[in-house]
């Protein structure tokens, strides 16, 4: 293994090694013995954190059959779910579906899931940006499948199935930004509450639109709205059905930046200009940070301290670390 210094100067464990020990230096046997614990420590905690994220919220304890519901929702074709992961550590994900304005058919959401599972082995990854094809968001579900799937137990399902890969997505260990541009509507709006954050071009809206379908977010969006706003403006967006603009998402909390440019080109150079900023470092890191985070965003405070220690565990005497031991930056 090699550890690559930010100027690509590399070090390996015995560099590391021979810059302070000799062979018959007893402190030797000791950094082999602290390498070997932190080489076994990582691959277990990494196996715990890995399991812990891919647990699903639904199994068949709910009477949640996925691949029943997978095979149902492929019925309803059209559109795609296009991954680009960069050099940079940053994925590209893009709804495609631009005749609806990217409405959810049913085979987008079975690719949702496959990019997410995509996403969660992506060893590189640092950030990712979702964004709609034709310079507009998403629309939601495909109202056209969903008059096909209007029965209660497939409505369910659906739900459920959303749910389960909208929280894995919203887990992955990768700074998240869903780039609004045009309209975020309906599971759309729902979808920009499973990232991190939000950046909005200017004209974009993201409307919760339930109420008028009679209906009430299904996909989680509801959940993560009030602890992204709180829950009076929530119930006031979702009760309002209110169309919510740049400026009004800003004063909530709903989004971080409006962005200068409405062109989808330069929205999306902008949005990875902003991303880059905190995804600067080894992925090791960068992946660590978020998990820290969503420990503490979602676990009571005992287990978000344990977590946290576990994750502490595989990044102390890892590569970033012992660089920055060798290193010793001064933080001016
Ligand atoms: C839990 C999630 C929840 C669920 O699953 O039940 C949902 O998400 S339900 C769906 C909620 N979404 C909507 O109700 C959005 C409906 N669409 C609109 O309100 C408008 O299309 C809008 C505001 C998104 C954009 O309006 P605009 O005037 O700019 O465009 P058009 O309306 O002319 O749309 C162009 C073209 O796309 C079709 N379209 C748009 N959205 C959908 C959709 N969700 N499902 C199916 N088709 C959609 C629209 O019908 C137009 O097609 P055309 O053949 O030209 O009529």
């Amino acid at each position: 293994m090699l550890f690559a210094e930010d100027n690509g100067f590399l070090f390996s464990p015995s560099a590391v090694k021979n810059l302070y020990y000799t062979p018959c230096d007893k402190n030797y046997m000791f950094f082999e013995m602290a390498v070997s614990l932190w080489k076994n420590l990582l691959q277990t905690t990494k196996e715990r954190i890995l399991q812990q994220r891919r647990m699903s919220l639904y199994n068949g304890a709910h009477g949640y059959d996925e691949e029943l519901l997978k095979k149902k929702l492929q019925q309803f074709a059209g559109g795609s779910i296009n991954l680009s992961k960069e050099d940079n550590g940053i994925g590209i994900l893009t709804l495609n579906n631009p005749k609806l304005m990217n409405a959810f058919t049913g085979t987008m959401m079975v690719e949702l899931q496959e990019r997410v599972t995509e996403l969660e082995n992506w060893k590189d990854g640092k950030g990712l940006i979702i964004c709609g094809a034709g310079n507009t968001f998403c629309s939601g579900s495909d109202l056209n499948a969903v008059k096909a799937i209007s029965n209660s137990q497939d409505g369910m399902n659906m739900c459920m199935f959303m749910q389960n890969t909208l929280t894995r997505l919203m887990r992955l260990p990768v700074i998240s930004v869903a780039l609004v541009q045009g309209k975020a509507v309906g599971g759309g709006a729902e979808l920009t509450t499973a990232c991190d954050f939000r950046l909005m071009t200017p004209g974009s809206e993201i409307r919760f639109v339930h109420k008028h379908m009679g209906l009430v977010p299904g996909w989680g969006g509801a959940a993560r709205l009030v602890r992204i706003v709180g829950s009076g403006a929530a119930l006031q967006l979702l009760s309002g059905a209110a169309r919510v603009d740049p400026e009004r998402a800003l004063h909530l909390g709903l989004s971080e930046e409006t962005l200068l440019s409405s062109d989808e080109t330069r929205a999306l150079e902008e949005a990875q200009a902003w991303l880059s900023q905190y995804t600067e470092g080894p992925a090791s890191v960068i992946q660590a940070v978020k998990k820290v985070v969503t420990a503490g965003r979602e676990l009571p405070v005992e287990a978000a301290l344990r977590t946290e220690k576990d994750v502490f565990g595989t990044v102390w005497g890892g590569p970033a670390n012992l660089q920055a031991l060798v290193r010793r930056p001064k933080h001016k």
